[in-house]
């Protein structure tokens, strides 16, 4: 189905054809729900997305339009869908000028979501049927712009959910742990519980999440919505929270060492990008009629800064982790759960993760080795043998 071009890039991203011998346990979690998911990397970690492509009639495949496509989360999401769909399915679209090494980056438009006019054209012109809204500022990136950060999280959102419901259009706006805060249970955080976040990026998800609720239930509009946990893949993530979790693995290779700026026992909930690419892709085929609700939990597994540092140490023995704490982002940190309960979107839409921590670890060191030989100019091997 893949081109060979879409097949690299589908590897380089993670998304691995080839088998691995690993199968530790995602052991590392306080949360009993957690403690259940013993699991190996899959041997083909295409056949759920293959499938998936396979039972969607001719008629119904979408033309996505993904705001904010440039950054962390939504490369990866876009090759997936072109995998799926085929080429013509995506429209990319961001503010930032594609850099030259950004070779995957395809159909991709300037789209400034503070303008709701120039959204209206590009869904008018591109045919679209499914916007996938990621543009936003990340939690601490946030708290360094509060302007900018309520005019791109809420406005931004206002004029997605005003398109969406002029053009009759499905729409995913995720949703995060930050949409939590101090007094929410932190262990197995259910879906439907307290919601007072301190920081003004979770102060806009609730938002996110009433309005587009609002829309649905007021206009119809096909609202759908998922709290992510931290999100771990090999591109450049936006200024949150969790990034510690992703440049420990390009330190470790770079360095053998990194600096955290979280505390050793900052317990995090996170999960894997192939699964978070997958959550986004069965959420939005499901049946209306299977959600119960229209925004729910989703995650994959929870560990602390020495947790990881033990898990990475299990490839690379000589590693070695030091910590000075930021006491905004630390602060941010403690008030988010440790760990989601998402057993509402297992049982509704039959969500499932396929990558625990160590699985994690062996695919981010795979793909930063592939990376770095690639920048060096070397001709790389295979992601996993
Ligand atoms: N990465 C993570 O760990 C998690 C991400 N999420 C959510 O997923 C979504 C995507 O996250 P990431 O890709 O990590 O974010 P990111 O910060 O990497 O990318 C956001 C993109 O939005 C674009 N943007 C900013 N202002 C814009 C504007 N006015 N018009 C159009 N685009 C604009 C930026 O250029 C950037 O490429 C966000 O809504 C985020 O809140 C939720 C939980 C975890
Ligand atoms: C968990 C998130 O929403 C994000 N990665 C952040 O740390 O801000």
């Amino acid at each position: 189905m893949a081109s060979k071009a879409l097949r690299s890039c589908l590897l380089r991203r993670g998304a691995q054809t080839t088998s691995t011998s690993s199968s530790a346990a995602a052991a590392s979690t306080t949360s009993s729900i957690q403690q259940q998911r013993g699991m190996a990397i899959p041997a083909d970690p295409l056949a759920r997305f293959r499938q998936l492509a396979n039972a969607t009639p001719v008629g119904e495949k979408p033309r996505v339009l993904i705001t904010g496509s440039l950054g962390q989360l939504g490369r990866g999401l876009a090759t997936m869908l072109r995998f799926m769909y085929g080429e013509d399915s995506v429209l990319m679209t961001d503010i930032r000028k594609v850099r030259a090494d950004e070779t995957d980056v395809c159909n991709y438009h300037f789209l400034d979501i503070l303008n709701e006019g120039a959204i209206d054209e590009a869904v008018v012109n591109g045919r679209v049927t499914t916007l996938i809204h990621f543009s936003a500022l990340l939690s601490a990136v946030g708290e360094q712009n509060v302007p900018l950060a309520l005019k791109v999280n809420c406005q931004g959102v206002q004029n997605i959910l005003e398109v969406a419901k002029r053009h009759s259009l499905k729409v995913f706006i995720p949703s995060t742990i930050g949409a939590f805060g101090p007094e929410t249970p932190r262990v197995d955080t259910p879906d439907i519980t307290v919601q007072r976040p301190k920081t003004i990026y979770g102060v806009s998800k609730v938002y996110a999440e009433l309005l587009g609720e609002y829309y649905h239930h007021r206009f119809g509009v096909d609202f759908r919505s998922l709290r992510f946990p931290g999100i771990i893949s090999a591109t450049k993530p936006g200024g949150g929270t969790t990034d510690y979790a992703i440049k420990i693995f390009y330190d470790a290779l770079k360095d053998g060492h990194h600096v955290c700026y979280l505390r050793p026992d900052t317990r995090l909930p996170m999960m894997y990008d192939t699964d978070c690419t997958a959550s986004v892709l069965f959420f939005l085929a499901a049946q209306s009629s299977s959600l119960s609700m229209r925004t729910y939990n989703v995650t994959g597994f929870s560990f602390t800064p020495e947790e990881i540092a033990a898990s990475i140490r299990k490839f690379m023995p000589d590693f070695r982790i030091t910590y000075e704490i930021c006491p905004m982002r630390q602060r941010i940190a403690d008030s988010w759960p440790q760990s989601l309960d998402d057993s509402i979107a297992r049982a509704d839409w039959a969500w499932k993760n396929d990558y625990g921590l160590d699985q994690t670890t062996e695919i981010m060191i795979a793909l930063i080795k592939r990376e770095m030989a690639r920048e060096k100019g070397e001709s790389p091997k295979a992601v996993i043998a």
